[in-house]
């Protein structure tokens, strides 16, 4: 199966400027592999499909029975032609009956298979490592666990379906024509060549305009995700107009493939009736004049018109899935895609089992040479050694680093030489898990989610009590104005915490950490979104969570690091000056400069964090 993925992908790598064709036998098979535990289920599906359509096709041949016999043949047998309509009736219920029990167990296997693929992207998407995000917009990947798992969805509910029960169908129409009337039989025979070729004219053309749908559908799902989480920037730009602006051009983009698509189908669909009049029309002619010549039976001729409507029925629901068969190919393998992408970081086999409790948090980067792709490395042998419970500041301009080694620390990118050592123990030996309790990371933007604020304190860990929760809120000062709220600390928090003011989102991270008692603590600009009077509330909780703990503090605003005990200075990547505030403030030399540069902006920015605050409802619960 992987096999075929890789294929699949070495195709599409081979030429990348066509689109994606689906791949029918990669994404068969994969499917396959879902539909095996369920196997009874449609084994059962055939079964009732079987019955289902033998009821169904039975009922012309009844009637020609009842002509040909009851009513042409001039016998008085009430008695038989009562029977006859009380069987017919009896196999209209019984194609009732399994058809739907078809249904609900086609339904029953496919939804089934289709959840567990959605449950299985998604906790994929969540392994994958970071650089696997900076190249996929996240858009691409809402698409893929809502519409791509969809189309799956309507593979089993629709393609597979049709294909079974129309495909025995029109098996069996065919064997009831050849039974009833050879010659006949064969002149509908000459037709398939026909209805081949139309497919087949149409067949590429409809592939381009599904696929261009699919892109386009794909395009504006992204814009509309990028722009949702990007609302702050268009209000505050007023970008209201040029984002409708382009919404709408993707929007009509999509509305146009959408529309082509329907074309395609109705001239698709209208071209298989006219060619089933036809036939019906000929064959009314031949079979006509054959009657007439009392070479054939009316009875006979009224089943085979009968059949030649259901023999064109099947023939166009199977050609109408062609759409669905085809997104759902290309979705599976695009499903597949994502699900065959490995992370670039991966436990190792064996990793080093480290007692989380014993560990006393001594950090050393070790000559670390570090770039994003192919771009030029960020860091070339960088080395800085950090004793255990050591509380160490790191500044430098936009672009030197900072965020970069916080990264690496955390393992979200692997150094591409030497090493990063946690007690002596390379983060590479160790599992990511055991990796994550040991080094806690606060951001600038807290991320909470929607859910209550004790949930977003313990991070939905049920085993962590309620006590545990108060506990850590009270320790960083948060206690106070989460009682205030309306329901406490079960007050739901809409997503991302958009109802509470940035120092409130950063306290409730600051309880988070305590909670999960990490050894190393890293924050990354955690008090560069507010005033000062909010980063002296937010100090002293860092003051209180950073006690005993190794502390690794990014800051832009020099006030924050000032009281650490070691201040490293990178620039460009590498470390140009290290010390404490005084020393480094007396040798005058980039950390001076920072500093006086720093004392100029804090007064604008002070007044600019104000008016923002202001405007944040929850800001009179800090103050
Ligand atoms: N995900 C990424 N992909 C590619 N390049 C990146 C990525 N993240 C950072 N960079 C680049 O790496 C360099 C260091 O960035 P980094 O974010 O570590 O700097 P920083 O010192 O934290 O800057 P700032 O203070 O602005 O946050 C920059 O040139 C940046 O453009």
């Amino acid at each position: 199966m992987r096999q075929d993925i890789n294929n699949w992908q070495s195709d599409r790598n081979a030429d990348p400027g066509k689109k994606p064709k689906p791949q029918y036998r990669s994404a068969f098979r994969i499917l396959g592999s879902y539909v095996r535990p369920h196997r009874l289920a449609f084994a059962l599906v055939i079964v009732c499909t079987v019955i289902a359509i033998g009821a169904e096709l039975f009922q012309p041949y009844l009637v020609k029975v009842a002509i040909d016999d009851n009513l042409m043949g001039g016998s008085q047998d009430y008695g038989g032609l009562l029977a006859i309509c009380f069987i017919y009736f009896g196999l209209s219920l019984t194609g009732l009956l399994f058809t739907y029990l078809q249904n609900n167990l086609l339904q029953y296997a496919g939804q089934s298979i289709v959840a567990g693929i959605r449950k299985q992207l998604f906790e994929h998407i969540t392994k994958l490592s970071m650089s696997y995000f900076d190249k996929t917009p996240s858009g691409s990947l809402i698409t893929h666990v809502s519409s791509d798992t969809e189309a799956v969805n309507q593979f089993f509910n629709q393609v597979l379906l049709t294909l079974l029960r129309d495909g025995l169908t029109l098996l069996a129409i065919l064997g009831m024509m050849f039974h009833l009337d050879p010659v006949l039989g064969l002149y509908c025979l000459v037709l398939l060549p026909v209805i081949a070729v139309i497919s087949v004219a149409f067949r590429s053309f409809m592939r381009n305009t599904y696929q261009m749908a699919r892109t386009r559908l794909s395009r504006l799902v992204s814009f509309v995700a990028e722009n949702l989480s990007g609302m702050h920037l268009i209000q505050a730009f007023h970008q209201q107009k040029a984002q409708a602006e382009q919404f709408k051009e993707r929007n009509e983009a999509y509305y146009k493939a959408n529309i082509r698509e329907i074309r395609t189908m109705v001239l698709f669909n209208r071209s298989f009736d006219l060619l089933s009049n036809l036939t019906i029309a000929f064959v009314t002619w031949i079979g006509g004049k054959a009657v007439l010549g009392q070479t054939l039976e009316f009875g006979v001729l009224y089943a085979f018109i009968t059949y030649i409507r259901q023999f064109f029925q099947p023939i166009n629901a199977i050609t109408q899935q062609w759409n669905t068969l085809q997104s759902a190919t290309v979705a599976v393998n695009r499903i597949w895609s994502v699900l065959d992408t490995r992370p670039d970081i991966e436990d190792r086999p064996q990793p080093v089992q480290i007692h989380w409790e014993s560990v006393e948090g001594r950090i050393d980067f070790n000559r670390i040479t570090f770039g994003y792709g192919s771009e030029s490395p960020v860091f070339r042998g960088l080395d800085l050694h950090i004793r255990a419970g050591e509380t160490i500041g790191i500044v430098g301009t936009t672009g030197a680093g900072k965020s970069s080694l916080i990264s690496l620390l955390c393992r979200f990118y692997d150094v591409q030489e030497g090493s990063i050592l946690i007690d002596g123990h390379d983060i590479r030996d160790l599992p990511q898990a055991r990796l994550h309790r040991i080094v806690g990371l606060v951001q600038q933007e807290p991320f909470l989610y929607a859910g209550s604020i004790i949930d977003n304190v313990r991070m939905f860990d049920e085993t962590i009590s309620r006590d545990a929760v108060v506990r850590a809120c009270e320790f960083v000062g948060a206690d106070r104005l989460i009682r205030r709220m309306k329901d406490g600390y079960d007050t739901k928090l809409s997503e991302r915490g958009s109802g509470l003011s940035a120092g409130e989102r950063q306290l409730l991270s600051f309880a988070r950490i305590i909670v999960f008692r990490p050894k190393v603590l890293v924050l990354d600009e955690a008090t560069a979104n507010l005033d000062s009077q909010t980063e002296q509330l937010i100090q002293r909780a860092l003051q209180v969570v950073s006690e005993g703990r190794t502390t690794i503090a990014i800051a832009h605003r020099l006030s924050t690091v000032m009281q650490a005990d070691r201040i490293i200075v990178l620039r460009h990547g590498e470390i140009v000056e290290e010390g404490t505030h005084r020393e480094l403030l007396e040798r005058k030399g980039f950390y001076e400069q920072l500093y006086r540069h720093s004392q100029g902006e804090a007064k604008e920015e002070e007044v600019r964090m104000q008016r923002k605050n202001a405007s944040m409802p929850f800001k009179e619960n800090v103050v």
